[in-house]
């Protein structure tokens, strides 16, 4: 004899799991309600085997017969697919999408004033490419700790991979079209890296600094950056790593110098953020750097890291008492680890800024750590001239595009070109040497950017300016008042 259909519900459950439970409810309803009750019923169940079904079905055929993709919110690839995804078209007809202001293509003016971007969001989305039919699916998944964080994937209906790698190529081609003359900045978010922006690069010739120095430094980097000084470090089992510091007043152009190297080179940047880190991040952090980038460690002096020789004269552990709550999160032991290139990948050159290279450790500025030490002064009279040339550099003048955007041209009877050399001595010959940074000579130059007359006519009123806020503004740890910063 047959077992009654009610015995064999949980046989389902084999094939359309989570449907049992469903059946075994309303079964009775099936069998005991009057004709049109059951009527209903049916219809009702039917429908709602359908849309298990389907579900169901659609499963089995993503597992079975789709090839997928992820991609990590954390690397670059994510960035790629779903700049990439922004410019297709099912992305502009899909139902559901996340809007995100575009603060990098932000210009003024109502009309082009934080443009708006949409990606197709929380669910799947089919779209033909290239005759084929792909699935991209995008939504934010909850992780241990309560974290969230996006995901997204590819798929398509067939099983060769290398399909989707096309796809992701063609992906990471339009996002290379995206940032092409542009220097990528990675930050930290947690335990891992992510591009946060990437800017114009800056051509090394704008910023302005000892012509030899400069040079040296560019031969220095592209040296340790030629792939045959790779192998030569290799073959003598030295980790292939270089490091400079910056030293220097505010306003001299420590970090402007680190990102038109990173510019000049084609290399990302990775900015660290110190104070914010504890020791087990900053080691990950190190150890998921790529091959070849620039790590930029600011203010490095900022965390107060300092060793001292402590009373049972273990110079080496020794790390004097935290001056900010911050500075008890990374030890300088961690730190010198991690810049001796422990666990980190090869090829990575660091630049370390600080305002104050008296106050580091001596361990932490030593050949190797830090290879060259690069004084970035107050301007003298060479630095003052070679600022007034650049800004009213006829040339530049003429080409810079944001300049004519917002109208702003030499006034005719200013032309300058001929008498530039003159004017940038008479200016050079009124501000006191070595007293202000190249920041604020260009401050005032900038806000006399049409009339470099005025900008010569105006600098005593600027430098008497300048000073009196000095005075009022003059804190005990301020670097013009002496070595005693508190640090
Ligand atoms: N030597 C320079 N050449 C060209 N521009 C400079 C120079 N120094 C400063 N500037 C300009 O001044 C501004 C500040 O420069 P930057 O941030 O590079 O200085 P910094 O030395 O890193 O300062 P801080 O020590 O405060 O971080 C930038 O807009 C930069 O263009």
């Amino acid at each position: 004899m047959k077992p009654p259909l009610s015995e064999q519900i949980p046989l389902l459950d084999f094939f359309l799991p989570g449907l049992a439970p469903v059946l075994s409810s309303v079964w009775p309803l099936l069998t005991s309600a009057p004709s049109i009750g059951r009527l209903l019923c049916i219809c009702g169940l039917l429908l709602l085997i359908g849309k298990y079904a389907s579900e169901y079905l659609g499963k089995l055929l993503e597992t079975y017969f789709t090839s997928t993709i992820e991609v990590s919110y954390y690397n670059e690839a994510y960035d790629m697919l779903i700049s990439w995804v922004r410019s297709q078209p099912f992305a502009r007809s899909a139902h559901t999408s996340l809007a995100t202001v575009d603060l990098k293509s932000s210009k003024s003016g109502n009309a082009n004033k934080k443009p708006l971007h949409y990606s197709p969001w929380n669910g799947r989305f089919y779209f033909r490419h290239k005759h084929r039919l792909f699935v991209f699916k995008h939504h934010r998944s909850h992780g241990a700790f309560g974290h969230t964080r996006e995901e997204a994937s590819i798929s398509y209906f067939g099983r060769n991979p290398s399909v989707l790698r096309e796809l992701l190529d063609e992906c990471r081609l339009h996002y290379l079209g995206l940032v092409k003359n542009k220097t990528c900045v990675f930050e930290h978010q947690a335990e891992e890296w992510k591009p946060s922006k990437s800017r114009s690069k800056r051509d090394i010739s704008t910023v302005v600094l000892n012509k030899e120095l400069k040079n040296m430094l560019l031969d220095d980097a592209s040296e340790f950056l030629n792939p045959a000084t790779q192998t030569w470090y290799s073959t003598r089992g030295i980790h292939h790593q270089r490091g400079y510091i910056f030293y220097g007043p505010p306003g001299t152009g420590k970090s402007s110098f680190a990102f038109s190297i990173a510019g000049h080179f084609d290399l990302d940047i990775y900015v660290l953020n110190i104070p914010t880190l504890n020791n087990h991040t900053l080691k990950t952090l190190f150890t998921e750097l790529p091959r070849h980038c620039v790590v930029l460690l600011e203010d490095v002096d900022a965390v107060g890291l300092k060793r001292t020789v402590s009373s049972n004269k273990d110079v080496g552990q020794s790390i004097s008492p935290p001056q900010t709550p911050a500075a008890k999160t990374v030890s300088l032991s961690t730190l010198l680890n991690v810049l001796d290139g422990i666990g980190s990948p090869e090829g990575r050159l660091l630049i370390m800024t600080t305002n104050h290279i008296e106050n580091l450790d001596p361990a932490l500025i030593r050949p190797g750590r830090a290879d060259q030490k690069i004084e970035f002064p107050l301007a003298d009279e060479d630095i003052i001239n070679q600022i007034f040339f650049f800004i009213y550099d006829p040339q530049l003048t003429n080409t810079g595009g944001d300049e004519s955007e917002n109208g702003v041209h030499q006034n005719e009877e200013e032309k300058v070109d001929c008498k530039l050399p003159k004017l940038a001595q008479e200016f050079a010959a009124k501000v006191p040497k070595l007293e202000f940074s190249p920041a604020e000579i260009m401050s005032h130059l900038l806000a006399n950017k049409r009339s470099p007359l005025n900008a010569i006519a105006g600098v005593d009123t600027w430098v008497k300016k300048i000073r009196e806020e000095r005075m009022k503004f003059a804190r005990t740890n301020s670097w013009t008042l002496g070595d005693n910063d508190g640090l």
